[in-house]
């Protein structure tokens, strides 16, 4: 009881210091004589020009929403409102359906029934596009630095018609904004590299979702596993964004301290998937008080209302039945309240909630000019497009950033040593090796090995991308970042250059140990090397694309890749008749074919065996050195260069093609 009064005090005491902040609706005047930082000056000016254009502040209303899953009711008559200014949060115990709310409120949830609506009118797409979500678990590249992602984010989410350094502007303020200055050259990282704290984490994510000047922001958990100072500082950090920018802020929580969940403006409780409590936050005592609970001084409200709910189900069921009474009974107030509330100066009894949370931290100095964003009809640029930049700055920017994070993972020092060390080996092995029939099978094993080891390298390594990469794929397709096309498109053009370094770097090093000397032929040896090794990669892609369970496409491309090998015709040269047709699904043994024809045909001929030569040419006395016919025909089918070549860029083309159509049509995002 007296938490809140005290609150109440407080926020009286701050009301009477502050003077009216000017401030006219939803128009805003910029001022020309504000005293601002340089960067300030900057952003006010990206403002002034009417890049960002103002937002209308949302209301955000759900009634009687139901969802279930897999026969399950999750969600039952859930209703509820988040306005704009207020940080409404939603708390229950684990279980209960907070997520799925959020799921649902963003759109990503189908609803069995019920409604959703925004400013009165239902969830649309192009209002789901202004709402942002910030997932319980952060998915972000680990190799990225804070500012690539922020730049990346700006510049796949910023429209088109934005100028580069106006983005840059904006992104500079975001930055201050959550203060994130000093771990902005950190990178991200993940359970194997240390990178950013996972509070410094989680305003990245609300960074980069800030980025798009979203009227409502949906956050799943922010505070989790931050300590305690730091969920209080995040929490500030909203509740001062949701009051100054006039923005819809909802919030699930588990277990908030009381500094923290009397921030809220309202409160959602939810138990078993029902509303057990809805009103202004500091109605809850009385609300309690009204079903004969009555907290103990110095109690954790949060903590009280959640072991209640838990208890036991008479004890729920109390709280479920009263709060439809408490809801009719207050929606009238309510209703007059907001009404106030929209049209009167931003200067709230919030602000001192928020001051009141933020003494022991840093709440960041929001400008004036930032104000401004929220407030009118339009979005950026004032029209809806289904996505926020062009086809070609999607492929730009997503090259760039799959090159980035890329880089460190498959350009690694590792893989450097592995590379130099496994081309000085087999150089050694076969170092300036005779052509002579005797070792004919020798130079084939150093074709089959260089061209086999690339195999598996490139596909294992476009297997194992897939993974870590598919949280955030997933984030960004749901809201509508990028196309897929692009993206996928990208990842080829991002991650192409790093594919064939390493290749090229061992054939540089092996193949003149050998002592091959043409420089043609080893040009094309090289092609072929390179062309098997993004076939494969392709094919690490597609069963990537496909499988969930990293176990399972472990299994699928080991199985797939040794087959291939085994028909590859180096291993086994008399294949049974009905097992001869696996041969054609083999992309080893085309370009093993085609390496050998390159060489045995063009490079330096191999000479017959003295005595006895398994060839007939040599046999029958025609020939002294031996045909390339001979040498292919003696692995059985063999097809023309051409031909070859032709079917792995077909191989090429329909892996890279089915990996897209399953990414499309199968493995969408949730
Ligand atoms: N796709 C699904 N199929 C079946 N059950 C589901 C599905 N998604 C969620 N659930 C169930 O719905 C209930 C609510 O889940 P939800 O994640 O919304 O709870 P929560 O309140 O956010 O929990 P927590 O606080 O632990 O994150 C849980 O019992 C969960 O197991």
């Amino acid at each position: 009881m007296l938490l809140p009064l005290s609150y109440g005090l407080e926020v009286i005491r701050f009301l009477d210091q502050i003077p009216p902040r000017p401030r006219t609706g939803t128009e805003y005047h910029c001022p020309d004589n504000e005293a601002h930082s340089h960067r300030s000056n900057d952003y006010h000016e990206v403002i002034c020009k009417g890049n960002l254009k103002q937002k209308k502040p949302a209301e955000l209303v759900f009634q009687d929403v139901c969802v279930s899953r897999n026969e399950k009711k999750i969600l039952c008559n859930v209703s509820g409102k988040a306005r704009p200014g207020e940080l409404l949060s939603v708390m229950g115990p684990s279980g209960s359906g907070k997520t799925t709310l959020l799921n649902a409120l963003s759109g990503r949830v189908k609803i069995d029934s019920g409604l959703i609506t925004v400013n009165g009118a239902p969830l649309s797409k192009r209002q789901k596009r202004n709402i942002c979500y910030v997932l319980q678990e952060d998915a972000f590249f680990a190799n990225l630095t804070l500012r690539q992602v922020l730049m990346h984010s700006a510049l796949l989410r910023l429209p088109d018609t934005m100028p580069y350094h106006e983005k840059m502007a904006h992104v500079e303020h975001i930055i201050d904004v959550l203060d994130l200055r000093k771990c902005l050259n950190t990178i991200i990282g993940d359970g194997l590299k240390r990178g950013l704290s996972g509070g410094e984490k989680k305003r990245a994510s609300i960074a980069c979702e800030l980025l798009t000047n979203p009227t409502t922001m949906l956050l799943d958990e922010p505070t989790s596993g931050l300590d305690s100072g730091t969920a209080l500082c995040l929490m500030s950090t909203l509740k001062y964004y949701a009051e100054k920018e006039r923005k819809t802020v909802v919030v699930t929580v588990h277990q908030p301290s009381s500094q923290i969940f009397y921030m809220f403006d309202r409160l959602l409780l939810l138990a078993d998937g029902q509303v057990a409590f809805f009103g202004a936050t500091h109605r809850i005592v009385e609300f309690l008080s009204d079903i004969g609970l009555q907290i103990a001084a110095h109690y954790n409200p949060a903590d009280f209302i959640i072991e209640q709910v838990k208890k036991n189900p008479e004890v729920r069921e109390k709280f479920i039945s009263a709060t439809k009474s408490f809801i009719e009974i207050n929606e009238v107030s309510a209703q007059m309240e907001f009404n106030s509330l929209v049209s009167a100066p931003v200067q709230s009894t919030n602000d001192s909630a928020a001051s009141e949370g933020n003494e022991d931290c840093d709440v960041p100095s929001w400008s004036d000019a930032y104000s401004s964003v929220s407030g009118s009809e339009d979005s950026f640029t004032g029209t809806f497009e289904k996505w926020p930049t062009s086809f070609w700055t999607q492929l730009k920017v997503l090259s760039e950033r799959n090159f980035q994070e890329a880089h460190s993972r498959m350009l690694s020092r590792l893989n450097w040593i592995q590379t130099i060390g496994l081309g000085i080996v087999s150089g050694l092995l076969w170092f300036q090796v005779e052509r002579t029939e005797t070792n004919l099978s020798d130079i084939q094993g150093w074709m089959f090995f260089s061209m086999t080891y690339w195999m598996l390298f490139a596909l294992f390594g476009a297997l194992t991308s897939f993974p870590p990469e598919r949280e955030v794929i997933n984030k960004e397709r749901s809201s509508g970042t990028y196309r897929l096309s692009a993206y996928y498109l990208a990842k080829m053009i991002g991650e192409f250059p790093l594919t064939v370094t390493l290749p090229s770097a061992f054939h540089f090093i092996s193949y003149p140990m050998l002592g091959l000397h043409d420089g043609r032929i080893f040009l094309s040896l090289w092609g072929f090397l390179l062309l098997n090794t993004i076939v494969a990669q392709s094919v690490g892609l597609l069963v990537g694309a496909t499988c969930v369970d990293l176990q399972v496409s472990v299994t699928v491309s080991a199985l797939y890749s040794l087959s291939t090998m085994l028909f590859g015709g180096f291993y086994a040269k008399s294949i049974p008749s009905w097992l001869l047709w696996l041969r054609y699904l083999s992309i080893v043994h085309y370009a093993f074919n085609n390496m050998q024809i390159v060489e045995f045909g063009g490079g330096v001929p191999i000479s017959c065996a003295p005595h006895y030569s398994q060839f007939e040419a040599c046999r029958h006395g025609n020939s002294s050195v031996i045909l390339l016919e001979d040498i292919i025909d003696h692995q059985g089918m063999w097809l023309p260069l051409w031909a070859n070549t032709l079917i792995l860029l077909i191989f090429l083309c329909m892996f890279r093609l089915m990996g897209y159509l399953i990414l499309r049509y199968i493995r969408k995002p949730r």
